[in-house]
């Protein structure tokens, strides 16, 4: 029913109409787009990697008023160049602006940032948001949340789906949970980001989904590697494996993205492989919390730990295909 209401494009979209569980609204949506009032004024952004950056910069250049921070400070030059402003901390940045958004690596990263020493969570008051949009389990996520919400500030989970380049494009689909409140105030920035954005209730539904996700897409990703190596050992031209694949059943944007250059054994990094199997390795511990059996995503997962063995963590995930050379030479 979902996915009937979504094809027909419907504005605004609830699932349950009595009482919303979860709903997702498409781009430019009407229904909860906020008053001009209660759009945060001042926006920051701490963690300007491959997704943070090109994020912040559709905030700026949709004319935000932006405040970034980086650990590494060179990688704030850039979009201080822009226009954004540059504060030292994410305590400061938090102190500073109405809603802090992070796009942080991992569960560490995300936690330290947003509750270390000089953590945002330092920085923010009630009337403040905070919305991690980092790719985290729930666990991590609900600590942060407690943290945020123990200074009256709002919390919101966002991880996005969606590379580099719809991040560019401003094209991501952001999964979101935790305040609603928060939700509708910086719906109008999430539209600037991203092509449409689900709230799925409360905080850990939003990483979960990412998760579930992403484990599915690493074992495609595994498998079109499997496809493309065992093609050509028995003779065949990739290339023709890829063009094949794209005109049936299971053809997939992602396989014609990328099944060219992986042909040429070319891994140019959209999603570093690193943060694939951080994403296998946070879903197996979810399906574990439930006693789910994941076997492919067990598989997949140790095939992009050699991966990661063999130097090709901050290769583009598609690199995965190398692990299967390495052992199909030994
Ligand atoms: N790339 C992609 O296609 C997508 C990625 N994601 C997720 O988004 C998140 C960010 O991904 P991406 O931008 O690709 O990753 P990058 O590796 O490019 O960037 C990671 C960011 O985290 C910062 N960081 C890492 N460790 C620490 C730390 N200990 N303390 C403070 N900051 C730290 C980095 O700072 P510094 O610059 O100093 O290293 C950088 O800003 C990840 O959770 C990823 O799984 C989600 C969807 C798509
Ligand atoms: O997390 C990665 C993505 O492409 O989505």
């Amino acid at each position: 029913m979902a996915m009937c209401s979504t094809q027909l494009n419907s504005q605004f979209l609830s699932f349950f109409p009595a009482k919303p569980r979860f709903f997702v609204s498409i781009k430019a949506t009407s229904a909860s787009t906020p008053k001009d009032d209660d759009i945060p004024a001042s926006i920051g952004f701490l963690g300007l990697g491959i997704m943070g950056t090109p994020m912040a910069q559709n905030l700026i250049k949709a004319g935000r008023d932006v405040t970034v921070w980086n650990r590494t400070k060179s990688k704030c030059e850039p979009l201080i160049s822009l226009g954004a402003k540059y504060k030292s901390s994410p305590e400061e940045v938090a102190a500073s602006c109405d809603v802090t958004f992070a796009m942080l690596a991992d569960p560490e990263s995300a936690l330290d940032v947003a509750c270390g020493k000089y953590g945002a969570a330092k920085g923010m008051s009630p009337g403040k948001g905070y919305v991690d949009v980092s790719t985290v389990d729930g666990e991590t996520s609900k600590l942060i949340c407690e943290q945020i919400r123990a200074t009256g500030a709002h919390f919101l989970e966002a991880p996005v789906s969606g590379s580099k380049k719809p991040a560019e494009d401003g094209q991501l689909i952001f999964l979101t949970a935790g305040d609603e409140v928060l939700y509708e105030k910086v719906a109008s920035l999430l539209d600037i980001m991203g092509k449409s954005r689900f709230y799925l209730g409360e905080v850990g539904n939003g990483a979960a989904m990412k998760l579930v996700v992403n484990m599915v897409m690493g074992s495609m990703m595994a498998s079109f590697s499997e496809g493309l190596v065992l093609s050509e050992k028995v003779g065949l031209d990739p290339s023709v494996l890829v063009e094949v694949i794209s005109q049936g059943a299971i053809s997939a944007p992602m396989y014609a993205l990328k099944g060219p250059s992986m042909v040429k054994s070319s891994y140019p990094t959209a999603f570093p492989l690193k943060h694939q199997q951080k994403d296998l390795r946070l879903a197996l511990g979810l399906a574990e919390s439930v006693s789910q059996p994941i076997p492919i995503a067990a598989a997949t997962n140790e095939l992009y730990k050699v991966a990661k063995s063999h130097g090709l963590s901050d290769q583009d995930f598609s690199a995965v295909i190398e692990a299967l050379k390495v052992k199909l030479q030994q």
